[in-house]
């Protein structure tokens, strides 16, 4: 029995009133909801970075990115030329010694009169590929670049699965192993990024590889390593001073890929006369070009800068500061990023963060 009052008492022209009304009512609650969505979406593309998101990234898989023996080889060879991947990766002792390997350039694209400050440091050094990265049937490999879209990613899982982590500068792993990580297969320094903890922001066999870009970079890493006395001048930021390092973990990059880098990513003139501000890649870039040599797959994350008037973005994960702190670096980044976009679209490399 239904009371009276109830529903099924109304005429239809109430019924016909009421379904509009109600109609109505859910349409709003409909535009109020896209509504919320779009302020959210909105919200999450401002959150992650102030700029347009450009969608070239590629969807990330829990299991393993499968993985195809000398991928990478093939792509670098359109890249860099066929003879490329004949270079070694580090310097070795043995091409100093006996025979001096004449090299065309001076540092950083080449060792031209360096070569008595290197031998000294390749001789307490080591110039091996450990054996951990040899046996692998495919290497596939990460560059974490230092960039600001990292935070906040959640890549940590997905970075660490990787058969070969490469990391930059004093790009620190502690405190931020959700977004970045925690393995580091390889970092790459020079003196004036050195300022990490080995022991904190690496793992106990990290390969630490020196990037040149000039002779008193050898020096530092002799006095360093052989507890000889420091030299402060001649640097554009004070070094540290103690660096607790197992010398055997140290490498010294082959300054070939600085140049292949300079040249065929970025068409620089290499070695300017001396009065022309000499040009150089990021380390970034000249981190993908070795993994390019060294991997059959590579991957990267935390690559872009924010548009050069976006004045108040900060550009890295870990700290705030912002583009007006690479003034006077020697870098293109708007040229490093249409030779990044590049290789992104003719497939050599693939982007975990978006780009
Ligand atoms: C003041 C200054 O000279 N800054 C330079 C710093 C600085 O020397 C170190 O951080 C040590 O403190 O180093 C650089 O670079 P940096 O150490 O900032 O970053 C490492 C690499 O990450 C990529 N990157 C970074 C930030 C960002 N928003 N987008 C990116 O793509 C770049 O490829 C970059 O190379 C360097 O060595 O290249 C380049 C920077 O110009
Ligand atoms: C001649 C000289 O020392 N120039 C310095 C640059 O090498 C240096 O750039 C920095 O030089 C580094 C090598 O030492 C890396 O290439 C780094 O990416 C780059 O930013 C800038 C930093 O603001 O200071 C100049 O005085």
């Amino acid at each position: 029995m239904v009371a009276r009052g109830s529903r099924d008492d109304t005429s239809p022209q109430e019924s016909c009133y009421l379904l509009r009304n109600m109609t109505s009512k859910s349409h709003w609650k409909l535009l109020a909801l896209a509504l919320v969505l779009v302020v959210v979406m909105v919200w999450y593309s401002i959150s992650r970075e102030d700029r347009y998101i450009e969608f070239f990234y590629f969807p990330i898989s829990e299991k393993k990115e499968p993985c195809f023996q000398g991928e990478a080889e093939r792509q670098a060879s359109k890249i860099f030329g066929n003879h490329s991947r004949e270079q070694p990766i580090f310097l070795q002792l043995k091409d100093y010694f006996w025979v001096k390997t004449p090299s065309t350039y001076e540092l950083p694209f080449g060792t031209k009169g360096s070569e008595d400050l290197l031998l000294r440091v390749l001789a307490i050094t080591s110039y091996s590929i450990p054996e951990s990265i040899q046996s692998l049937e495919c290497r596939r490999c990460v560059v974490v670049g230092n960039g600001h879209r990292l935070r906040n990613s959640s890549l940590g899982g997905v970075i660490n699965k990787y058969d070969v982590v490469i990391r930059l500068n004093n790009a620190p792993v502690a405190g931020y192993e959700g977004d970045v990580g925690s393995k580091t297969t390889i970092r790459l320094f020079y003196p004036e990024s050195a300022h990490f903890d080995p022991k904190i922001e690496n793992n106990p066999d990290t390969l630490l590889v020196l990037v040149a870009f000039k002779a008193m970079d050898f020096h530092w890493i002799e006095t360093i390593l052989s507890d000889k006395k420091r030299v402060r001048k001649g640097f554009w930021k004070q070094p540290p001073l103690i660096w607790d390092v197992n010398p055997k973990q140290i490498r010294i990059l082959n300054p070939f890929f600085m140049e292949i880098a300079a040249d065929k990513l970025l068409s620089l003139p290499i070695q300017q006369p001396r009065k022309i501000k000499q040009m150089k890649p990021t380390t970034g870039l000249l981190a993908i070009t070795l993994a390019l040599h060294l991997c059959d797959s590579v991957h990267i994350a935390g690559f872009g800068y924010p548009d050069a008037y976006n004045k108040k973005q900060t550009i890295h994960y870990y700290e705030q500061i912002t583009l007006k702190s690479m003034a006077g670096s020697g870098h293109n980044v708007s040229q490093e990023a249409i030779a990044i976009k590049r290789m992104l679209e003719m497939g050599a490399v693939k982007n975990l963060t978006y780009f």
